[in-house]
């Protein structure tokens, strides 16, 4: 493979304080910066006036590069459209989850090819915005094919794929007194024998508040069992109110807890004193019109952030980490260097992974390029695409 150094950039932001070329802050900045990559992974760090020689040389004009945007929540595999539900919610209709089988009804319907293409240009969306690796769920399919035909399709984008079967209870199981224990059954027992080949991770949606979600103690038997099948664990939970999802997941030494919308104080010093990452998911507060999570609490208490897109037909559909970036930053109390922090470095650790999110040497070439000298431009320019992922040909995930 030959060997590429981009040069000129104006600031380069690490996400690694340890450099010595860097300012020591938490986001390594590097002024005047240069990288080598060779074969999609960085083979050089540091001042453009010492970079090596190498086979190509591309110049940045003085643009500001970043790690990649890790999104680590989506929702990708649907078909069909919600936009209805939206336009109720903003005339005051709450949220309840029981749009999901609306979702679950059109993807049941919809062919391989086609749940394949509508994925591919969501994906080809997220990287226009500056994302590389991305997390994403089955969850809408709900019998066994179906979830299991999601994460294949998946599996094809990421190597981050998360089984989702617990997401709500299908409206085929609502009907009699044992509905929701039969299909978590079938979630615990078939559903996760035929999808676990194609997942790393299994999630559940722990919430009381929804009649369709599942409580405490079903969520932990979801998760123990797919623990027991050798998958890792992510959890939405506290999103709708007040609940048990952070406690179970901080209990269980879930990666990642996700939504925490709604967190006690109790929440939050289980959260600082774990390895369970808060990934706080602003689009969704946006298009739900709920609160936002205390960003500032969190971090001030120290608990580990990340932001997502929650990119997904009924909360969020939005692909956008920018956008997330600039809600977090107005409405949520973070800097825009935490935001940064926590859409790179902060949704590597959620994913439990040291190759992305960074800047470092050995680490993956996931660089994106800013049309705009300072990563702060994130914030001060929302809504306008200024960000886009570099990419070194077929990538892995
Ligand atoms: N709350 C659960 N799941 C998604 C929403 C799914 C949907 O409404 O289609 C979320 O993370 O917000
Ligand atoms: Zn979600």
């Amino acid at each position: 493979m030959s060997t590429t150094a981009l040069t000129g950039i104006g600031e380069l932001v690490t996400n690694d304080p340890t450099h010595p070329d860097g300012d020591g802050s938490s986001l390594g900045l590097i002024q005047d910066a240069a990288v080598v990559v060779d074969d999609a992974k960085l083979a050089w760090v540091g001042r453009a006036s010492a970079v090596p020689d190498t086979d190509e040389r591309r110049d940045l004009g003085g643009c500001a590069v970043i790690p990649s945007f890790v999104d680590s929540h989506s929702h990708l595999v649907f078909a069909g459209d919600r936009s209805a539900e939206f336009a109720a919610r903003m005339t005051g209709e709450p949220y309840d989850g029981g749009g999901i089988a609306v979702s679950m009804k059109a993807t049941r319907a919809a062919t391989d090819d086609e749940l394949r293409a509508l994925l591919a240009r969501r994906v080809a969306e997220m990287h226009a915005q500056g994302t590389g690796v991305v997390e994403i769920k089955s969850g809408y399919g709900l019998d066994v094919d179906n979830e299991a035909r999601a994460l294949r399709i998946a599996s094809e984008f990421t190597d981050e794929t998360t089984f989702l079967g617990a997401h709500v209870v299908p409206p085929e199981f609502r009907a009699s007194d044992s509905g929701r224990d039969d299909y978590l059954d079938l979630v615990c027992g078939e559903m996760l024998a035929a999808c676990a080949p194609y997942a790393r991770w299994i999630d559940v949606f722990c919430e009381p508040n929804s009649a369709f979600a599942f409580t405490g103690e079903e969520s932990e038997r979801v998760l123990r069992a797919g623990a027991g099948a050798g998958l890792e664990l992510r959890v939405h939970g506290n999103q709708l109110g007040h609940g048990p999802g952070v406690q179970l997941a901080v209990s269980l030494g879930a990666a990642s807890v996700d939504h925490c919308t709604f967190l006690s104080g109790e929440d939050i010093a289980a959260l600082a004193g774990s390895s369970t990452v808060a990934t706080l998911l602003p689009g969704v507060e946006f298009s739900t019109r709920s609160p936002y999570p205390d960003a500032r609490r969190l971090i001030d208490a120290g608990v580990q952030l990340a932001l997502a897109s929650d990119c997904n037909p009924g909360t969020c559909y939005s692909s956008s980490i920018p956008f997330a970036i600039a809600v977090a930053v107005r409405d949520m109390g973070m800097t825009p260097a935490e935001a940064l922090l926590a859409a790179t470095s902060g949704a590597a650790k959620s994913l439990r992974r040291s190759d992305i999110g960074v800047i470092r040497v050995g680490a993956r070439a996931d660089l994106t390029v800013l049309d705009a000298p300072s990563y702060l431009h994130l914030a001060y320019r929302p809504g306008v695409p200024i960000a886009h992922a570099l990419e070194w040909g077929p990538a892995a995930s």
